[in-house]
């Protein structure tokens, strides 16, 4: 092994940086070569790689977003083009590619090893949907993100009695909107692992409201989406004025938390490390605070466990 390439592929997250960083370091440190590859597998398929030294990635460690620029590259699912990406990591001389993204970039990686260039993917996309690790990096400074706009809607739907529909990212899986939901003291959260009966909803609220609840914060996951019409839906049958906020995009961008700064550098280096072993074809990723590596199409494979118990522990503790 003695030259590598990165890049980051699919949605951003913030943290990507950061295990830029520390592949690059990790790589230099062990004496490597490494090339950034910018736009994702786009930029790869045009050629577009540059020689990265310690400095390129000075200044980034905080930085949301990331560096190499990223994409969505659905010509990437054509053999022909995985082709012309081999091809032309071939003749950069490069050894093996880590990609920074999530499970469709992974599937990318996938299938351009069948053509015989050594992956490692490190897992950056604030959806956390993906199984073989505990934790994605980008979900926590999502989440936080996520909790801080919940923590504003909270105070002006207090103060008009209203109900707020807060509609959050995350894809088909419902992490992000029950994390943020438990952190936010949120009265209900619905997610696709677990579906929901509109006329219970708005009996749980009219309950709250009889209860004495000042406001009644609705946590909405986009894989169930809806979120403005569930609002005209909520005020017509509960006669409560009722609000529908869609975060959006906000929640992909920001200075990464300490916690996606600290697992992005510790899976960054971990990629490093194993392809000094001469391992490839892994994915990197944490599994109870344990940095883990599994094989790609196994990874890719193992069914993803809502954590049903945290469920079940937001519904108790929100009446
Ligand atoms: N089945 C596939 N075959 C080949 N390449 C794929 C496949 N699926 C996805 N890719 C490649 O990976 C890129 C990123 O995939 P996708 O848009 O699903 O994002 P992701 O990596 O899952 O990240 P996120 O979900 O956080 O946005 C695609 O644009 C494409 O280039
Ligand atoms: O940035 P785009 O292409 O609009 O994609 C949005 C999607 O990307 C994510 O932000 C990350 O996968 C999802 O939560 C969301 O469904
Ligand atoms: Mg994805």
């Amino acid at each position: 092994m003695k030259k590598i390439a990165v890049l980051t592929s699919g949605g951003d997250a913030p943290g990507m940086n950061a295990a830029i960083r520390a592949v690059v370091r990790m790589a230099l440190h062990n004496g490597l070569e490494v090339m950034g590859v910018q736009r994702g597998y786009a930029g790869l398929v045009n050629g577009e790689l540059f020689k990265m030294d310690r400095s390129s990635v000075s200044d980034i460690i905080q930085r949301g977003g990331t560096i190499l620029r990223t994409a969505r590259c659905l010509e990437f699912k054509q053999e022909e083009t995985r082709i012309k990406a081999a091809n032309i990591l071939k003749a950069y001389g490069v050894d093996a590619l880590v990609v920074i993204g999530g499970d469709g970039s992974f599937m990318g990686a996938k299938l351009l090893s069948k053509l015989g260039v050594k992956t490692i993917g490190l897992p950056g996309t604030i959806d956390n949907d993906l199984a073989y690790t505990d934790y994605t990096i980008g979900f926590d400074t999502a989440l936080n993100t996520a909790l801080d706009a919940i923590n504003k809607l909270r105070d002006t739907s207090t103060s008009h009695e209203r109900v707020s529909v807060v509609e959050i990212m995350g894809r088909d899986c419902g992490d992000l909107a029950l994390y943020a939901g438990i952190a936010g003291g949120a009265e209900s959260i619905i997610v696709p692992e677990k579906g929901y009966d509109k006329d219970d909803l708005c009996r749980v609220i009219l309950e709250g409201k009889a209860n004495g609840k000042m406001h009644n914060l609705v946590l909405v996951a986009e894989g169930i989406g809806g979120s403005n019409e569930l609002a005209k839906y909520i005020e017509s049958v509960t006669g409560i004025e009722t609000r529908a906020t869609i975060l959006g995009h906000i929640q992909r961008g920001g200075s990464p938390t300490a916690s996606d700064r600290v697992l992005a550098s510790r899976l960054g280096a971990r990629a490093v490390e194993l392809l000094m072993e001469e391992k490839t074809c892994r994915v990197v990723g944490i599994r109870n605070n344990e940095v883990v590596d599994d094989d790609i199409d196994e990874a890719l494979a193992m069914e993803r466990k809502f954590d049903d118990k945290l469920y079940e522990i937001a519904k108790a503790l929100s009446y």
